[in-house]
């Protein structure tokens, strides 16, 4: 069963091309709350601050807050892409990743062989997996190009790839960032009616936006961050309205 249970974590980047003594000292004092120095005197960034909440199944949150809040840091976060420098996180249930396009692809591969590659992945057979190529090209539109490799697709394609794929194999969790809701309008158009599927049929959904439209209709709860820690939790209408 979906759940995701996070415990007070905290997420650091060492900044590690800060070697200049004078730089770092001015950094330090320029932004005294969010860059710091661990025990090894290296900047980091506080990215996330002891964050504790818990999400159950049939949620759908979206994460809100301003630009270097921490949102897409615990997207990936929740991803599994970033381990956490301090406290416990538990995700429970089958992830899909709807955050980097290019993630988890081989760029010489082409998109059908992505595809096969990620359904033999998830422990689907060969068959299945081919089978699942054709439904994914159908949907993503990707012509001929789908047997070229996929280092040679523009940003446009890789998104519509990497949708298709994360789309065909319906999530527990589904965890996605805002930019996956951008794209042309034909693809959108398909895009929405597919989400709206996953959407309903995964377990958990958590959402980074900035788009308040998305987070009313889509969400039961939103999660408001500033400066890596949570400053709101609660029903949409009562987090939106604290702004
Ligand atoms: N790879 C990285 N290395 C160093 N610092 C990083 C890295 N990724 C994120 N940060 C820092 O962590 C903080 C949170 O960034 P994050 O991208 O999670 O914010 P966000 O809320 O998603 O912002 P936006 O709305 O602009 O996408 C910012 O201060 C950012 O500079």
């Amino acid at each position: 069963m979906a759940r995701i249970l996070a415990e007070g974590i905290s997420v650091e980047f060492p900044l590690y091309h800060l070697g200049a003594r004078s730089l770092k000292k001015r950094l330090l004092a320029a932004t005294p709350l969010r860059l710091r120095t661990d025990d090894a005197n290296r900047v980091v960034v506080a990215a996330l601050r002891d964050l504790s909440f818990e999400i159950a199944r049939g949620e759908r949150v979206a994460l809100v807050g301003r630009n270097g809040a921490g949102k897409t840091t615990l997207l990936r976060t929740l991803a599994g892409v970033y381990e956490p420098v301090a406290g416990r996180l538990t995700v429970e249930g089958a992830v899909g990743s709807l955050i980097d396009p290019a993630a988890g692809m081989d760029p010489d591969a082409t998109g059908r062989e992505n595809i096969v590659l990620r359904a033999l992945y998830r422990g689907m057979t060969a068959v299945e997996g081919t089978a699942l190529a054709e439904e994914v090209a159908a949907f993503a539109g990707l012509g001929e190009f789908l047997d070229v490799p996929v280092r040679t697709y523009s940003a446009g394609m890789h998104v519509r790839l990497a949708f298709a794929m994360a789309t065909a194999m319906t999530p527990q969790v589904l965890l996605m960032d805002e930019w996956f809701l951008a794209g042309d309008a034909e693809f959108m158009e398909k895009a929405e009616q597919r989400l709206s599927r996953l959407v309903s049929d995964a377990d958990i959904l958590v959402l980074a936006t900035h788009d308040l439209a998305v987070v009313r209709n889509w969400c039961t709860r939103a999660i408001r961050l500033e400066g890596g820690r949570i400053i709101g939790d609660g029903p949409v209408a009562e987090v939106l309205a604290a702004d």
